[in-house]
C-alpha cells in the first residue's frame, strides 16, 4: 500500500430515508478497481454508515450534472469489504426495481435488505467470520457432496402431479421461462410439486428459493423440504432469526453453498447466484406484503425477480389473489391444475347453518347452537377431531356496564380494550397498552360489569363446559408467545392429544393434520360488509383453508364436514363455498372488480398520515392532493378526498388516508414519481404531522 492509486468518482448507496431528500446514490472518491456491489464503509454527515457500491447511473434515482459535486470536492470512500464477494448485477437490478416501485431510496432499501449484523462489520471482523463459516462448510459441504439429490423415498406421483411437474419442468427448459400459478385444491400435494421441481434445479446444480408466508406457521413445510432434502444445504431466513443466525445464513446463500433457501417475504432479496427455481408458497396470503417501511410484495417482487433471472416461478394456492388469476386467465401466467384430492378424498361437505332459525332470545346469541354441539359430540362419540374458527382472540372484545352503558374503550385509540380473562386484563391490539380488569364499573361503580361478545379464550371455555370430557386445546397469538410453544401445541393436535381444537387463522393454514373432520366456522359473517374491498376475497379464502384442514385422510373424507354458521346463508360468497366453487367465486368477483373499476383494473396508492391532531392529518392530506391537482401528470386519475382510517385514532396518533387511482401502472409511477418530492416538502410545513407514508398497492384499505 505505498502509493495510492488514482482515483475516481464512484456511486455509492447509503441507508439515508426517503425524508432526508436523499433518493440516489451519493457520489464518493474510490479506487479505480472497486467493484460494483462491494460493501464498503462511508461518512455521512459525520458518521461512518456502510454502503454499497452502485453503478454508474441508475436510471431515474441520479442528480441532474449541474447538481453533482466536483470530484474535488468528494469525500473518499472508507474501508471496502472486499473479502464478500460482491452483489450481483441482478440482485442490484432486483433491488432498484423495488426501490423505484415502491418509491423509496435505493441505498435505504440496499441496505434495510441486508442482514443487520452485516452492517457493523469492518473487513478484519468480516473476515474473521468467513473464516470461521468456511470451516463449518467444508465440513457440510463433503456430507452435501454424498447426498444423493434424488431421494429414495418419496411418494410415486399421482398421474396429476406428473402432467404439473412436467409442465414446470418444461417452463424450466425455456429460455425465459413465464411464471406458473400451480392451482390446486386443498390436500392435492401441491407441496408435492415444490419438492420434484426443486430436486430438479438441484441436479442442474442451481439453487431454489421457496417462500413461505409465514415460517412458524408452516414448520411442516421446513420439516418436510429438510427430510426430502436430508443432507443439503438448506437455510432458512426470516424475522425469528438471531442475528447472527441471519447473517450467517444469509452468507450461505449468497457464497452459493446454501443449495435450498426457505423463507418469509424478506428472503425474497436473498443473494442467491445460481438461483434455478422460485417457489412461492400461499401465494395469496396477506403476510407476502410488507406493512412499513418499503411497503413491497414480496409475491410480486418474486415475479419480477424470475423475470430478471430469466428463472422459473412457481406460485401455489387453493384460493389465488384475483391478481394472479386474472394474470392466469389472461395468460400472462401458465396456469396448472391440481383438481384431485391424494387418495380421492372428497373435500368435506359444507353446511350452510342458518342462524336466523334459531330461536331468539333478547341479547344472546347462542355461537354455540345446539346442532354444532351434536356435530362436535359426534365426532367425539367417534374419537374423530374437529376445528373451531373464530378470528378473534381475547375473551370478549369488550367489557361493558349494563348500568352506565360504560365500555372499555382504550384511552389512545378509537377502539375497545379486549378482555383477556386468563391474566385477567384490558389489552388495546392497536397499541398494545394493558390494564387490570376493574373490580367494578370506573364510570358509575355497579360492580356487575359484563364482557360482550366471543373471542377464541371465552370458546374455548364454553367448548369445556358444554362437552365434559373432551380435551379443548386453543391456539393463538396469546398462546404461542413463548418460542416453540406453537410446535408443541400442533404435535399435540398430531398425535390425538386433542380433541377440539379452537383458534384463529392461525390453525387455518396449511397444517396437514390427518384426523380432523369436522371444521366449524363459528362467526365468519364480520368481513361480508366490510368497506376493504378485498374482505370478501380474504374471507373466502380463509374458509377454504380452514375447510382443507378437514378430511385430509382419505379414509375419513366422505365424513368430513365444514360448518359455517351464518346469518347470511343465501349470500353469493357461502354459497360458491358450498360448492368448493373456487372459479365462481373469482369471476363474480373480478365482474364485481372490473365494474367498480379496482384492482386488477385499476392500479392504487394510498398515502397514510398521522399527526398529532385530526386537523394535522387532514390538513396535510388536503394539501397533498391540492398539489397532486396541479400537477399536469395528474390528469386522468381518481383522487379521492383524505379521509380518516377505519381505525382512526391509535396510540393516540390521528390517522389520515387518502386513495389514488389509476389505470395503468406507468401512469401511477410516473405521477407519484412526481408528486412524492413535493410530499417531502410539505410535511416540514405542516405542524403536528408525525408521519407519512405512501403504500403502492395497498392491501388492506
Ligand atoms: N403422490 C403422492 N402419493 C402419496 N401421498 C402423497 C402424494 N403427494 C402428496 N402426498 C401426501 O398427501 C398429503 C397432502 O399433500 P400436500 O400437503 O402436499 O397438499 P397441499 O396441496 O400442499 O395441501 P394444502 O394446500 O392443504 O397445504 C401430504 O400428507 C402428502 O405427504
Ligand atoms: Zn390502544
Amino acid at each position: 500500500m505505498s502509493e495510492a492509486p488514482p482515483s475516481r468518482r464512484v456511486r455509492v448507496a447509503v441507508e439515508a430515508p426517503q425524508h432526508s431528500g436523499l433518493t440516489g446514490p451519493l457520489d464518493y472518491l474510490g479506487p479505480q478497481d472497486l467493484t460494483p456491489g462491494t460493501l464498503v464503509h462511508v461518512t455521512l454527515g459525520r458518521r461512518d454508515v456502510m454502503g454499497l457500491v452502485w453503478d454508474d447511473l441508475a436510471e431515474g434515482q441520479d442528480l441532474p450534472e449541474d447538481e453533482r459535486l466536483p470530484e474535488s470536492e468528494l469525500r473518499p470512500v472508507g474501508e471496502a469489504l472486499d473479502a464478500l464477494p460482491p452483489l450481483s448485477d441482478r440482485w442490484r437490478r432486483l433491488v432498484e426495481f423495488a426501490a423505484s416501485y415502491y418509491q423509496r431510496s435505493i441505498g435505504e432499501l440496499a441496505l434495510a435488505v441486508l442482514p443487520p449484523q452485516l452492517r457493523d462489520l469492518d473487513a478484519k471482523q468480516l473476515q474473521a467470520r468467513l473464516k470461521k463459516l468456511d470451516k463449518a462448510d467444508a465440513a457440510a459441504a463433503t456430507q452435501a457432496a454424498a447426498a444423493p439429490i434424488t431421494p429414495a423415498d418419496r411418494p410415486a406421483l399421482t398421474a396429476q402431479q406428473q402432467a404439473a411437474l412436467d409442465a414446470v419442468l418444461e417452463l424450466a427448459g425455456r429460455e425465459a421461462p413465464q411464471p406458473a400459478l400451480l392451482w390446486g385444491l386443498t390436500g392435492s400435494g401441491k407441496t408435492e410439486i415444490y419438492l420434484r421441481a426443486a430436486e430438479a434445479a438441484l441436479e442442474r446444480g442451481q439453487q431454489v428459493l421457496v417462500l413461505v408466508p409465514e415460517i412458524n406457521l408452516t414448520p411442516q413445510l421446513e420439516a418436510r423440504f429438510a427430510e426430502r432434502f436430508a443432507g443439503h444445504a438448506i437455510v432458512s431466513l426470516h424475522s425469528g432469526l438471531t442475528p447472527a443466525q441471519r447473517l450467517r445464513h444469509w452468507l450461505a446463500a449468497h457464497l452459493g453453498r446454501a443449495q435450498l433457501v426457505l423463507g418469509t417475504r424478506l428472503a425474497v432479496f436473498a443473494s442467491m447466484p445460481r438461483l434455478g427455481l422460485i417457489v412461492v408458497d400461499e401465494e395469496h396470503d396477506p403476510s407476502y406484503k410488507q406493512q412499513d417501511g418499503a411497503r413491497y410484495s414480496a409475491r410480486d417482487l418474486a415475479v419480477y425477480r424470475g423475470h430478471l433471472e430469466k428463472v422459473p416461478v412457481l406460485l401455489g394456492s387453493a384460493t389465488p389473489s384475483l391478481e394472479s388469476w386474472q394474470h392466469a386467465l389472461g395468460g400472462r401466467y401458465r396456469r396448472i391444475d391440481l383438481t384431485e384430492r391424494i387418495g380421492g378424498g372428497a373435500l368435506p361437505r359444507v353446511r350452510l347453518f342458518d342462524m336466523n332459525r334459531l330461536e331468539r332470545k333478547k341479547g344472546v346469541t347462542t355461537t354455540l347452537s345446539v346442532p354444532l354441539l351434536d356435530a362436535l359430540r359426534k365426532r367425539l362419540d367417534r374419537g374423530e377431531q374437529s376445528l373451531v374458527f373464530l378470528n378473534r382472540r381475547g375473551y370478549a372484545p369488550v367489557l361493558h356496564c349494563d348500568q352506565c352503558n360504560w365500555k372499555s374503550d382504550c384511552p389512545h385509540c378509537s377502539a375497545h380494550q379486549v378482555f383477556h380473562k386468563e391474566d385477567r386484563t384490558l389489552r388495546c391490539h392497536h397499541c398494545g397498552v394493558s390494564a387490570r380488569v376493574p373490580r367494578a364499573c370506573p364510570s358509575c361503580g355497579n360492580p356487575d360489569i359484563a364482557p360482550l361478545g366471543r373471542g377464541t379464550e371465552r370458546l374455548e371455555e364454553q367448548l369445556a363446559l358444554a362437552l365434559p370430557g373432551a380435551r379443548v386445546a386453543r391456539i393463538d397469538a396469546d398462546t404461542t408467545k413463548l418460542k416453540g410453544s406453537l410446535e408443541s401445541q400442533l404435535a399435540a393436535v398430531h398425535e390425538g392429544d386433542v380433541d377440539i381444537l379452537v383458534g384463529t387463522q392461525m390453525v387455518a393454514k396449511g397444517h396437514d393434520f390427518r384426523r380432523i373432520t369436522l371444521v366449524a366456522a363459528v362467526n365468519p359473517d364480520g368481513a361480508l360488509f366490510s368497506s376493504d374491498f378485498r374482505a370478501p376475497e380474504r374471507l373466502f379464502s380463509l374458509l377454504m383453508q380452514a375447510g382443507g384442514r378437514a378430511g385430509r385422510d382419505a379414509a375419513q373424507a366422505a365424513a368430513s364436514e365444514m360448518w359455517v354458521q351464518t346469518w347470511y346463508p343465501e349470500h353469493a360468497l357461502y354459497q360458491s363455498l358450498q360448492k368448493h366453487d373456487y372459479e365462481a367465486f373469482a369471476s363474480s368477483q373480478l365482474h364485481e372488480r372490473m365494474s367498480a373499476n379496482l384492482p386488477p383494473f385499476a392500479h392504487l396508492a394510498l398515502v397514510r398520515a398521522e399527526g398529532r391532531s385530526v386537523e394535522a392529518a387532514r390538513d396535510f392530506l388536503t394539501a397533498a392532493q391540492e398539489a397532486a391537482q396541479a400537477l399536469p401528470l395528474s390528469l386522468g386519475l381518481l383522487l379521492y378526498p383524505p379521509v380518516p382510517m377505519a381505525v382512526a385514532r391509535v396510540a393516540d396518533s390521528e390517522r389520515f388516508q387518502m386513495l389514488i387511482e389509476a389505470g395503468s401502472r406507468a401512469q401511477l409511477q410516473r405521477f407519484l414519481r412526481a408528486w412524492l418530492p413535493e410530499l417531502h416538502a410539505l410535511k416540514r410545513r405542516q405542524k403536528g404531522l408525525t408521519r407519512w407514508a405512501v403504500d403502492v398497492d395497498p392491501l388492506a384499505i
